[in-house]
């Protein structure tokens, strides 16, 4: 597969890493805001690059009839008008907040004790994200995702970073130099505490849940999320 790199930073690197691992080739290594890029020689695009240039990069592929991964955080607010585009434009497209097996496994677990707790009122519940300083947005995509999950699931009516009300969530966002990241999950009463976690011990399991989501996606058409890929 020839894979064109919309962002080559850290996960971009990883990414070509293990790519190459699995016989992979990376035609096209993009790190700037390029007026114009012809990604007509890659079968399919992957964007890790940054929340104000995802938006551009996925819809350029879009164009191009490239089917395209991306797992840039902080530039959800365009997400429905992304979908609306690739379904116009008869196109392929796979967003995900993450892309590693384990964080999508620790999804489906959040998604099971949210409905179980939401019986259990003396429990209050409360997300907390680790990651390494250079992050740009806050909280992290996954963050959302977890509390996303937790609202559908429960009486919760919103999250909010830091102080949040009775009936929102909590999320508090730690900067720690090298941490790829961490998610706590916690639901605390007066006399005990249950707490769900995933630590990533580096960026590989991201890197290849966006491959085998790019291998997945190659010859497809349509909006699809890593539920899809995975299960
Ligand atoms: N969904 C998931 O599983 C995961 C998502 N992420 C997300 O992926 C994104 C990238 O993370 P990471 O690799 O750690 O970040 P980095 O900062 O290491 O890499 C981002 C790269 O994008 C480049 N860039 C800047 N502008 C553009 C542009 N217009 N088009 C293409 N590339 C551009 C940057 O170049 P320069 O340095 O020159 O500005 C940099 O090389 C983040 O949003 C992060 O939250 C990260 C890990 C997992
Ligand atoms: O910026 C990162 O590094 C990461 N970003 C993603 C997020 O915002 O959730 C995924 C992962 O936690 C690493």
């Amino acid at each position: 597969m020839k894979i064109a790199l919309l962002g080559y930073g850290k996960m971009g690197k990883t990414i070509e890493r293990l790519a190459e691992k699995r016989g992979h080739e990376v035609v096209l290594r993009i790190s700037d805001d390029v007026q114009k890029y012809d990604l007509k020689k890659a079968d399919v695009a992957i964007d890790f690059s940054i929340p104000d240039a995802a938006f551009k990069n996925i819809t350029s592929c879009f164009d191009q009839q490239i089917p395209v991964v991306s797992g840039t955080t902080g530039w959800l607010s365009r997400y429905n008008e992304a979908v609306k585009l690739c379904k116009e434009k008869d196109a392929a497209f796979i967003y995900a907040s993450n892309f590693s097996l384990g964080v999508n496994l620790f999804f489906e677990l959040n998604k099971k004790l949210a409905q179980m707790m939401n019986s259990f009122k003396e429990y209050s519940v409360d997300i907390e994200e680790i990651h390494h300083t250079q992050k740009l947005d806050a909280p992290s995509g996954t963050a959302i995702s977890l509390a996303e999950q937790i609202i559908e699931n429960s009486d919760k009516k919103g999250w909010k970073l830091d102080e949040a009300s009775e009936d929102e969530i909590p999320v508090t966002a730690k900067r720690i130099e090298n941490v790829p990241g961490t998610h706590i999950i916690s639901y605390k009463s007066e006399v005990d505490t249950i707490k769900i976690e995933h630590i990533a011990h580096s960026r590989d399991g991201f890197a290849l849940g966006a491959i085998i989501a790019a291998e997945w996606l190659k010859d497809k058409k349509g909006v699809f999320s890593m539920k899809d890929v995975l299960f």
